[in-house]
């Protein structure tokens, strides 16, 4: 895969809470077609930064370019277009309760108020068929379904609306092993299929290993290390260490060296 052109581009970005400071002059380059993997111990600001990129909190200093425009300086229709232009699938708050799993996925769609129910039927049936949710579930309710169901769902959603950037907050969390070494698969399978580009919070090193193209660490209000996993592993830094050193991170590393 060729990775050329850069979707996003922070620099020197700075955030502050109050007195608290959170990042402090960042850059990173995100590159088309690549699964980024952010990953920091608790509080470090990864789920902020992903905010961030998505336009949800605004930083103190610097600037975002998501898809050549500036996430923070442009108009409303451009904004709105950069919305629709990505896909989340955010850790917490997943599907709306009280929605079938139809108008969950529908919903983005309906937002759009161009789209016929005809299409949007079509839609929403194509997207649930993509992420392996069979046509029978779409009448339930989320807390009919499965915590691996949830996620598929959720993420059918956050593929609604066709986006070139897929944005993922602990896409594993709450996952027994096998579930979610299918839903790394099948991210891994629509990334392919659909060109996607991908930026991932994760904690859980099975997951980083299994897909992410690079990786960046987030420490001391810095990314302290960026690159594939062989290269972050030899950097000398005391999240580095913990993270990969411990039993988890060898047994995820030698899973590496078997591919
Ligand atoms: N809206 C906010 N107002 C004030 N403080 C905030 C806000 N959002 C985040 N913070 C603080 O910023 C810091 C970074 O939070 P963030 O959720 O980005 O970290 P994280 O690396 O994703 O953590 P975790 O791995 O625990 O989810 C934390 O100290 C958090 O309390």
């Amino acid at each position: 895969m060729a990775i050329i052109d850069p979707v996003i581009e922070i620099t020197g970005l700075t955030t502050r809470f109050g007195s608290h400071i959170i990042h402090e002059n960042i850059d990173l380059t995100v590159y088309k077609g690549e699964i980024l993997a952010l990953v920091g111990g608790s509080g470090s600001g990864k789920t902020t930064l992903l905010r961030q990129m998505l336009g949800l909190v605004t930083p103190a200093q610097g600037s975002v370019r998501i898809l050549g425009a500036r996430r923070y300086d442009c108009g409303r229709e451009e904004q709105r277009k950069l919305r629709t232009r990505s896909g989340v699938l955010f850790q917490q708050g997943a599907l709306f309760s009280a929605l079938t799993v139809f108008e969950n996925v529908a919903l983005p769609l309906r937002e759009m108020r161009t789209l016929c129910e005809g299409t949007i039927r079509e839609l929403v049936m194509l997207k649930l068929g993509m992420v392996g949710v069979e046509a029978q579930h779409a009448r339930k309710m989320p807390a009919e379904l499965s915590g691996g169901m949830v996620k598929r769902v959720a993420l059918a959603r956050a593929l609604a609306l066709d986006p070139e950037l897929l944005f993922l907050d602990e896409p594993t969390a709450g996952l027994d092993p096998a579930l979610s070494e299918g839903f790394v698969d099948l991210v891994r399978s629509l990334r392919e299929e659909l060109a996607l580009t991908v930026i991932m919070v994760t904690h859980d090193l099975d997951t980083l290993v299994a897909i992410s193209d690079r990786v960046a660490v987030l420490a001391d209000r810095r990314i302290v290390a960026l690159g594939p996993i062989p290269e972050i592993i030899t950097i000398d830094h005391p999240f580095i260490t913990a993270f990969f050193g411990g039993m988890r991170g060898r047994n995820a590393l030698r899973a590496l060296q078997q591919h």
